[in-house]
């Protein structure tokens, strides 16, 4: 599915934190939003997956309205990823991922072999099998995050909206992460803090400043020096990769493009 945020405006505490972004993820292709701390990226996450309503603006799956759908007809297209990794530390990864499966059930059902089996390839999606019948609570930030994108992939979604997935993940989870978003080929949004994981996973970008987005295309044409100096302050070259041929972002870390 196509997803379309049209004129998108939030306030938070009666300030204006989204200020009439546009944006489109076409069918398919991973949509990154990267930016600066406090730009806005969650805010607007959060208001495509329905934790919090717009001022004005609309979020548009396939051209209809998302907020004309009911939350449990809406979950079976958008699945998220949040940065708040709360939840019911009670239960097993297995259970926490089966929560994924509810917006297909009715009242009081019982999980069918279709959930069951759902379940289980999600779970070996994201190489948690070993630990499924682990409490949540005692598994590691790293394999939390990973049972909960299990628990998105396992709502079977017509879009994956994630917020900062690689956060906690150690460096081959990484990269297992991002190569399971390139091979699933599921309209994704994602915001992401690594801007070469983004340029090496994005098919376009969405750069946000202060609540609105000041350039969106392709990664090799918007991480240009110029504008990560602008944007981020820092001073940096954009090389090709030796490996891949992506864009490589190569940070000068002694200090930023102005005087801190
Ligand atoms: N509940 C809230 N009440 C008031 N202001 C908020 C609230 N949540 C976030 N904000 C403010 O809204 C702005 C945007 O925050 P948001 O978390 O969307 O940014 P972000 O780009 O995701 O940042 P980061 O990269 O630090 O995660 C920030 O200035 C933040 O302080």
């Amino acid at each position: 599915m196509r997803i379309a945020v049209e004129d998108l405006h939030v306030a938070l505490a009666g300030r204006t934190v989204v200020a009439g972004v546009h944006l489109v993820a076409e069918e398919g292709e991973i949509a990154g939003l990267v930016g600066p701390n406090g730009s806005g990226k969650s805010t607007l996450l959060r208001t495509v997956y329905r934790h919090l309503k717009p001022r004005a603006g609309r979020v548009l799956l396939d051209g209809g309205d998302l907020a004309d759908l009911t939350p449990a007809r809406s979950a079976r297209h958008i699945a998220a990823l949040p940065q708040e990794r709360g939840g019911d530390f009670e239960l097993t990864a297995r259970q926490m991922v089966a929560l994924g499966r509810i917006p297909y059930q009715r009242a009081f059902a019982a999980d069918s072999t279709e959930d069951r089996a759902v379940v289980a390839s999600a779970l070996e999606r994201v190489g948690m099998t070993a630990d499924a019948e682990r409490r949540f609570a005692d598994l590691s930030g790293g394999e939390r995050q990973r049972v909960l994108l299990a628990r998105a992939l396992a709502q079977q979604p017509d879009v994956l909206v994630l917020d900062e997935p690689t956060n906690h993940l150690d460096v081959r989870h990484q990269v297992e992460l991002l190569a399971l978003l390139r091979a699933q080929r599921t309209t994704t949004l994602v915001a992401l803090h690594d801007l070469n994981a983004a340029a090496s996973v994005c098919d376009r970008l969405h750069v946000l400043r202060r609540g609105a987005v000041v350039a969106s295309g392709k990664p090799r044409e918007i991480l240009t020096p110029e504008l990560l100096a602008d944007v981020f302050g820092v001073r940096a070259a954009v090389v090709d990769h030796p490996l891949t041929g992506d864009p490589l972002i190569a940070f000068d870390h002694r200090g930023p493009a102005t005087p801190l």
